[in-house]
Parts: C-alpha cells; sequence; structure tokens
C-alpha cells in the first residue's frame, strides 16, 4: 500500500485536491482518510464547551486511534472511520467501513505534526494558499456550512487558527517532499499526483 499524506493550513484546498486527485482514478483502489474524522471524542462536554476547543492544536487529535487504523490498512485489514459532525463538534455515532486499497491518502492540517504518523506515510505533501486567501475561504465554508457566525469566525481565527497555523502547522511543510502552490487551481501539479499514483495502480 502507498500512504499519501496531504498537508496545509485551513482552507488552502487540501479536500478540494485530494478530489481532483481521485476523481479520474479507478474506484476502490484509492481510499481516502481525512483527520477530521480523528478529532477527540469530547461526548463528556456540552455543545457549548465543544464549540470552545482549539481544534487546530495537535492535542485535539486522536492521533493512536489515526495510526492504529492505518497499521490495520497497512496489515490489509478493513476499519471504522468515525465520522464527524462539525455542527455538533463531536464525532457521531456512525462509522465509514475503510477497505485497505492500493493508494490510501491521508488528509488534514495537522496530519504532519505526529512523527509516527508522519514516518508511516510514502510521499508528504503540502497544500499552500496565502493567508488572505485561506482566510477568505474559511469564512465563506464556516458561515455556510459549518454554524458559525462572522464575528466568531474572526475571533476564531486570531485566537486559535492563526496562531496555531504559525506554531504547529506552517513548520510542517520542510517535512513535504512536494509543496503544491493552490492560490489558483493547480491542474499541473495534481496531474503530477495522479501520474505517481497511477505508476502504482499499475
Ligand atoms: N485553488 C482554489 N481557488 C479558489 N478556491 C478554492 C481553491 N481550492 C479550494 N478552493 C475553495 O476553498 C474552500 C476550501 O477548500 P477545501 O478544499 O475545503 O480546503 P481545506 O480542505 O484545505 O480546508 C472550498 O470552498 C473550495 O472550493
Ligand atoms: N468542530 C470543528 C472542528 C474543526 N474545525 C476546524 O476545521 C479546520 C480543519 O479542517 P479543514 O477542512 O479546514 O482542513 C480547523 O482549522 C478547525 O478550526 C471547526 O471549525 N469546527
Amino acid at each position: 500500500m502507498l500512504i499519501i499524506g496531504i498537508a496545509g493550513g485551513t482552507g488552502c484546498g487540501k479536500t478540494t485536491v485530494v478530489n481532483q486527485i481521485i476523481n479520474e482514478l479507478p474506484r476502490g483502489e484509492v481510499g481516502v482518510i481525512s483527520q477530521d474524522s480523528y478529532y477527540n471524542d469530547l461526548s463528556h462536554l456540552s455543545l457549548e464547551d465543544r464549540r470552545r476547543t482549539n481544534f487546530d492544536h495537535p492535542q485535539s487529535i486522536d492521533f493512536e486511534l489515526l495510526e492504529e487504523h492505518l497499521q490495520e490498512l497497512t496489515a490489509g485489514r478493513s476499519v471504522e472511520q468515525p465520522v464527524y459532525s462539525f455542527l455538533e463538534c463531536n464525532r457521531t455515532e456512525k462509522t465509514i467501513p475503510t477497505h485497505p486499497s492500493k493508494v490510501m491518502i491521508v488528509e488534514g492540517i495537522l496530519i504532519l505534526t505526529n512523527a509516527r504518523i508522519r514516518n508511516m506515510f510514502d510521499i508528504k505533501i503540502y497544500v499552500h494558499a496565502d493567508s488572505d486567501e485561506r482566510l477568505i475561504r474559511r469564512l465563506k465554508r464556516d458561515v455556510n456550512e459549518r454554524g458559525w457566525n462572522l464575528n466568531e469566525t474572526l475571533e476564531k481565527y486570531q485566537c486559535n487558527i492563526k496562531p496555531m497555523h504559525e506554531q504547529f502547522i506552517e513548520p510542517t511543510k520542510e517535512y513535504a517532499d512536494i509543496i503544491i502552490p493552490n492560490n489558483k487551481y493547480n491542474t499541473v501539479a495534481v496531474d503530477i499526483v495522479r501520474t505517481i499514483i497511477n505508476e502504482k495502480l499499475g
């Protein structure tokens, strides 16, 4: 199994790049694991307290479960990937059966911060977009899709998102084998990654 890690700050376009990469590949040959599925279980907290959590700090992620799942998949066994609710700020009771495949893509802002996870990746990719571009995309998404208003999103950006990005996420760019500039849609970079995957799929 070839495991590809795709990191980068919030709104840089990781999900979009992953979808572009897998769009023209044979279904079932490439699996995707999202870091969002591995946010810690916060069922013991009220929704109000969950909404106050710093979701941009590495400690917000259950890296042990992510590592266990990657080990299981590498060993050829299926796992139950948790399903996350951004509106509830918590894991739901649902899971998605995730089966081993020739290529597994793992994407998330913090996935390169954890050395054990990082060392499991055959290829490490960092998607870069300028911070103003990312903030604009993030504002639109949080307000339209994730249940936050404009002021809440700007406050989160100043208190958590920006400082955590500078402290934990941006420095992981140095681990990347490939950096994809994504201020604009980057079809050339996507084609290159797809070519690498196609070679693996044989
Ligand atoms: N290159 C790009 N140019 C303009 N908008 C983009 C680009 N890449 C992604 N987007 C948009 O930005 C938003 C965030 O993208 P997404 O892929 O969800 O980022 P991430 O997964 O890194 O948070 C989405 O609305 C997406 O359509
Ligand atoms: N309940 C939550 C959990 C996380 N977030 C934010 O998601 C961002 C990471 O996801 P991307 O798709 O943007 O990579 C991260 O910056 C968290 O702040 C959230 O808003 N609500």
